[in-house]
């Protein structure tokens, strides 16, 4: 096989987020359910006669050399020469970017989890899922979890993973149109670092809820991001008329769960036009791993 076409790089939304502890090294520690829901990015890969790694579609304010597809692509045909000898041939990415970058929906990460995934295919490379995981990690801290590839609690900074039960329900996604730097949410001094720690029968009979995890758990970072950027705080305030709205991530996308698909559209047709919105199903399953 030499090409693989409209690879799905999904969306996440944290159903709740808890800050818990913050390490040495300044990273926050996390308590996270990560939920991916059907609505995406999609990638094309086409291998190449030589050696080289390149983005075909231009992605504005995100330069080849910083794209986390690039960076995924290149460290894993580094490890492939380092195990075989060979370096593997290059490959064309192109990407269809539907997620909004700084919206909270891990993006940039499904992109480059979906990289590692597609490539090792590609690439016959034969790395199980843990060492793409621990090869993902240090370039984004979401993308061990797209790799796991199912619902699931996180710990850690997100690396830390078990499956959850989660409910066949729908969400409504508002993006209020600001971009919010996961770094300046964490660096206020305004930011909750204490809350204590839940286990996982804490809050399963919520998740398994078809109206979400109303009334369980927060997202700690929530606070400092709607005081820092007004137009969340406004998205947040209009959909909680209809359901338990939260944050996803550090922002600034807003979501709220609903019972089924005809009760999430008729909270979308009203969703006032200045704000991209849009619904998406809950996936209990990476939709790639039918691909590969
Ligand atoms: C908040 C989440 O969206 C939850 O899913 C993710 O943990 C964020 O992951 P991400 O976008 O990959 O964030 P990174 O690019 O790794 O981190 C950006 C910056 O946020 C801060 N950061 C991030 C994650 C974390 N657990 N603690 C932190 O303090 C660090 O200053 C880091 O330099
Ligand atoms: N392929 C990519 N797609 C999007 N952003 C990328 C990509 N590669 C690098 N980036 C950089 O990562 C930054 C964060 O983008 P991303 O879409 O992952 O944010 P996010 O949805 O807030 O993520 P998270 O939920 O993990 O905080 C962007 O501002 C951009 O500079």
């Amino acid at each position: 096989m030499t090409s693989l076409k409209h690879c799905p790089a999904p969306a996440k939304l944290n159903l709740f987020l808890h800050v818990n502890g913050r390490r040495p090294d300044g990273y926050h520690l996390l308590q996270t359910v990560f939920q991916m829901v059907d609505h995406g990015d999609s990638l094309d890969f086409t291998l190449r006669d030589d050696e080289q790694i390149v983005r075909v579609t231009e992605l504005a304010g995100v330069p080849q050399e910083c794209d986390l597809i690039i960076r995924a692509a290149r460290l894993l045909q580094a490890e492939v020469q380092r195990r075989t000898g060979h370096l593997p041939r290059g490959v064309d990415i192109a990407i269809n970017k539907v997620l909004p970058m700084g919206g909270g929906l891990g993006g940039g990460s499904s992109d480059a989890a979906t990289t590692l995934m597609v490539l090792n295919h590609l690439w016959q490379a034969g790395l199980s899922r843990d060492e793409l995981m621990a090869m993902g990690l240090p370039l984004g801290a979401d993308i061990p979890f797209f790799i796991f590839g199912q619902t699931a609690f996180a710990e850690g900074v997100g690396e830390a993973l078990q499956p959850v039960q989660a409910a066949d329900c729908w969400y409504v996604v508002i993006e209020p149109g600001v971009e919010v730097p996961t770094a300046a949410i964490f660096s206020s001094e305004h930011l909750t670092r204490d809350t204590p720690p839940v286990i996982i029968s804490d809050f399963s009979s919520y998740l398994e809820n078809r109206n979400g995890l109303k009334e369980f758990g927060k997202n700690d970072l929530q606070q400092v991001a709607t005081q820092l950027y007004p137009p969340v705080a406004e998205a947040v305030a209009w959909l909680a008329a209809y359901g338990d709205a939260r944050m996803t991530g550090s922002g600034a996308c807003v979501f709220c769960a609903l019972a089924s698909e005809a009760e999430a559209e008729s909270v979308l047709k009203q969703v006032p036009a200045k704000w991209q919105a849009w619904k998406a199903k809950a996936l209990h399953h990476h939709p790639l791993d039918a691909m590969l």
